[in-house]
């Protein structure tokens, strides 16, 4: 290496630290690394970034990080989040990707709804809202589709929207990592498992063993989050025990699944028998007759007896279609004429609604944290306050009365 070259680079070369403004801002952390909200320091630039620094110290964090980098610079897309720029820092190891800033995420988007829901209180919503929501997450997921790239992790904490500002309302899909995204700010991220995953969105080819990602497996996740963002429920909502430990077989994801859509015959999905964990189905008890009642239409009449005014039934069961290699794909969804009648689509997915979602909030550290509650303590003289639980979703069995999903 020239290291009189690097010695020079190293003095023009700004860090990230010299240009952006971000401690103490962080807004997740995840499997390898932390996102903060940055600014500027100089310029008259106002624009809020999402700084994401990933401490490629170990191999599989650079690894990582070069997958991403190497990844996301080949992507172009309005509904993909935008990488901005790359900050290399050899003193302490660290790479550092500059993104857009997305205000709002699905996760938080439901969560909100819920709340106001569970309380009552209502909210106005853009009747288009959904349906501009899910043409947009279908555009850049066929963008990713036509490019040969997979998602493989389609969930609502990954659907992010921008706030107000050039792009309001624009959907950016995103890989955030994170198992557990947001966390009530008082429990130690040390105690939060990175690597526990969530089920809900998985496909049943999946489930049963199959170790062929296709297409087809980001389709099924969108068909979930279609079915949360009408009634602010998970669709195969199931326990999320040590999932770490299990093989890709879950008894209960599959479960929920025929709960919902019904056992699959052999005309339904011929396939099935050739999927690797297929003979644990009847090992494990599972039989036809058990869901000869269930179906996507008996499930749909029971949460919308009155139906629902701005979703399609048929396009729902196109995406939740138990065999992969007839389920709808990226581009049919996009044509169907559901996106031809009004209200129709639009790129800001809030037109003609004021934005009711909070702002991000900061995640504070956990030594900020000890820090904290000792002032506290100090000032209060009180015994230590026990971390906050992990912020879980509660299931609540949907009915016509609670279901009062955004319009
Ligand atoms: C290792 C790795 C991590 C994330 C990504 N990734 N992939 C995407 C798609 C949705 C455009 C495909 C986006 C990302 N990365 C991010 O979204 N990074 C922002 C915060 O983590 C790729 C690779």
């Amino acid at each position: 290496m020239d290291f009189e070259f690097r010695a020079q680079q190293d003095q023009v070369r700004r860090s990230v630290e010299d240009l952006f403004d971000f401690q103490g801002r962080m807004i997740g952390r995840g499997t390898y690394g932390k996102v903060f909200k940055a600014k500027r320091k100089e310029g008259n630039d106002s624009t809020d970034y999402a700084l994401k620094q990933i401490d490629a110290t170990g191999q599989s964090m650079s690894n990582s990080a070069i997958r991403e980098i190497a990844l996301l610079r080949e992507l172009n897309h309005t509904n993909l989040i935008n990488l901005q720029r790359v900050f290399l820092s050899h003193v302490d190891r660290r790479v550092s990707l500059l993104f857009d800033f997305a205000e709002h995420d699905l996760w938080h988007i439901i969560k909100y709804h819920r709340a106001a829901k569970a309380s009552k209180k209502i909210v106005n919503c853009a009747p288009g809202m959904i349906k501009s929501i899910l043409y947009q997450i279908l555009a850049g997921i066929h963008y990713l589709h036509a490019n040969w790239v997979l998602h493989r992790d389609l969930k609502p904490a990954n659907i992010l929207l921008m706030g107000d500002g050039a792009e309001r309302g624009r959907v950016k899909i995103g890989d955030m990592g994170f198992a557990r995204l947001f966390t009530a700010p008082l429990v130690p991220l040390s105690k939060i498992d990175p690597v526990v995953v969530t089920l809900w969105y998985r496909s049943p080819e999946l489930l049963l063993g199959s170790h062929h990602h296709t297409k087809a497996i980001d389709l099924w996740a969108i068909g979930c989050i279609l079915y949360e963002l009408l009634t602010l429920e998970p669709l195969f909502h199931c326990k999320q025990d040590d999932i770490k430990a299990s093989s890709p077989f879950n008894r209960d994801a599959l479960e929920k699944i025929f709960q919902v859509l019904g056992y699959p015959s052999d005309n339904d999905w011929p396939g099935i028998k050739q999927m690797p964990d297929h003979p644990r189905l009847s090992k494990e008890g599972f039989r036809a007759i058990h869901y000869g009642h269930c179906s996507i239409e008996q499930w749909m009449k029971k949460v919308f007896p009155n139906g629902h005014p701005s979703f399609s039934l048929d396009l729902m069961k196109r995406f939740l279609t138990f065999d992969p290699n007839k389920r709808i794909t990226a581009e049919q969804a996009l044509n169907d004429p559901f996106f031809k009648q009004t209200p129709l689509p639009h790129h800001d997915a809030f037109y003609g609604m004021e934005i009711p979602y909070g702002k991000r909030e900061f995640i504070i550290e956990e030594e900020d944290q000890q820090q904290q509650q000792q002032q506290q303590q100090q000032q209060q003289q009180q015994p230590a306050v026990q971390p906050a639980p992990l912020i879980e979703e509660p299931s609540i069995q949907v009915t016509q009365e609670n279901c009062q999903a955004p319009a």
